[in-house]
């Protein structure tokens, strides 16, 4: 049983990405920078764009916070959008999710600028990872869920069965797409998804993406699976304080499974340093665009 470092991993990704946002600067005199766009304080959220400040300022690009109040309305957010779509200092934009009530969430999405779209959640990213496209922005998460599997399995997952857990739009479905890519046979589930456990049990891979902590119980999981984490979830232990738990039953699926991602450091920071390299990959295309 291998527990799947994605603490490790995502760090040896941002050494390498630091070392080409120094040669961009070098090179080009060109900064990657990206803003963060959060609206309100959800305290889950913050921990997410602390680390995030943090780790895109130790590989050298430049970071930016944009705190707005939870009660600012739709219009000021989509006009705050539009500055920095055209603010060419700013190569990448996140809108952290999920936004307050007031505000529709696809409208924000659809106001970024897709060549800025770092989240890969505009419908012109997420349509080019559909159709297969290569310039597409993919999304964070699902990008560091294959770079685990693919590092633990070797890199070729042709016939590989996966079952994902989960069809949102910013996890089950573009994971899938991506699996799908690298010649999986994709089964993607929900919550109206009859005998789970039973669709789980045929998996080589398993993705979890569901929100319910330890949802994933030591009998879906056929012997030798590789299990792969996506939730976060927050749980307060019996001494009060809070921890965070994946999506799996981790202590009881170790036991038979061939591999897990574990929670914290597995997924998460894969997520951080995705995000850095949709950055880069932004700010890389601006200067192709100039130097023709
Ligand atoms: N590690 C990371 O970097 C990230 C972690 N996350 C975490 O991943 C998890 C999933 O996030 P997200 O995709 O946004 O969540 P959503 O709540 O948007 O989607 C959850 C999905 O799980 C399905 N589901 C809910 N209950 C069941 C059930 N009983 N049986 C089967 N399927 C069920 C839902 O089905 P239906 O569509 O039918 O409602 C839905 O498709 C969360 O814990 C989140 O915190 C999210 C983003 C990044
Ligand atoms: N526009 C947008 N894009 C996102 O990608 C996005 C979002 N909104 N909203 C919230 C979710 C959640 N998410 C996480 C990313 C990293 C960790 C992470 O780094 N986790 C660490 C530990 C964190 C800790 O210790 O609290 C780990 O799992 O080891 C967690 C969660 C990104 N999300
Ligand atoms: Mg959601």
């Amino acid at each position: 049983m291998t527990i799947i470092d994605g603490k490790l991993t995502a760090k040896n990704l941002r050494e390498k990405l630091a070392i080409e946002v120094a040669e961009m600067k070098s090179e080009y005199g060109v900064q990657p920078s990206l803003t963060v766009v959060m609206v309100g304080d959800d305290p889950a959220s913050q921990v997410y764009v602390k680390n995030k400040v943090q780790q895109t300022q130790a590989i050298g690009m430049i970071s930016s916070e944009i705190n707005m109040p939870a009660n600012c309305s739709q219009s000021v957010l989509l006009d705050q959008i539009k500055a920095l779509n055209h603010d060419s200092s700013v190569h990448g934009i996140l809108v952290q999710l999920p936004l307050p009530h007031h505000i529709d969430e696809s409208a924000v999405i659809a106001a970024i600028d897709p060549n800025k779209d770092v989240d890969g959640f505009h419908a012109i990213n997420s349509g080019r990872l559909f159709n297969g496209d290569l310039g597409a922005m993919v999304p964070c998460t699902p990008q560091g869920c294959v770079l685990l599997i693919k590092q633990h399995l070797g890199g070729d997952l042709s016939g590989k069965h996966v079952v994902v857990i989960g069809r949102s739009n910013i996890v089950g479905k573009p994971v899938a797409m991506l699996l799908l890519q690298e010649n999986c046979t994709v089964t993607i589930t929900h919550s109206r998804t009859r005998n789970l456990p039973e669709v789980c049990r045929q998996a080589d891979i398993v993705v979890a993406a569901v929100g319910i902590a330890e949802f994933v119980k030591a009998d879906w999981i056929k012997e030798g699976a590789t299990v792969i984490d996506v939730g976060i979830n927050r749980v307060i232990t019996h001494d009060g304080k809070y921890k965070l738990v994946g999506d799996v039953d981790y202590q009881a699926v170790i036991e038979g499974c061939g591999a897990i991602t574990p929670v914290p450091g597995g997924v998460g920071p894969m997520t951080i340093a995705c995000l850095l390299k949709n950055t880069l990959l932004a700010a890389q295309a601006t200067i192709s665009k100039r130097s023709v």
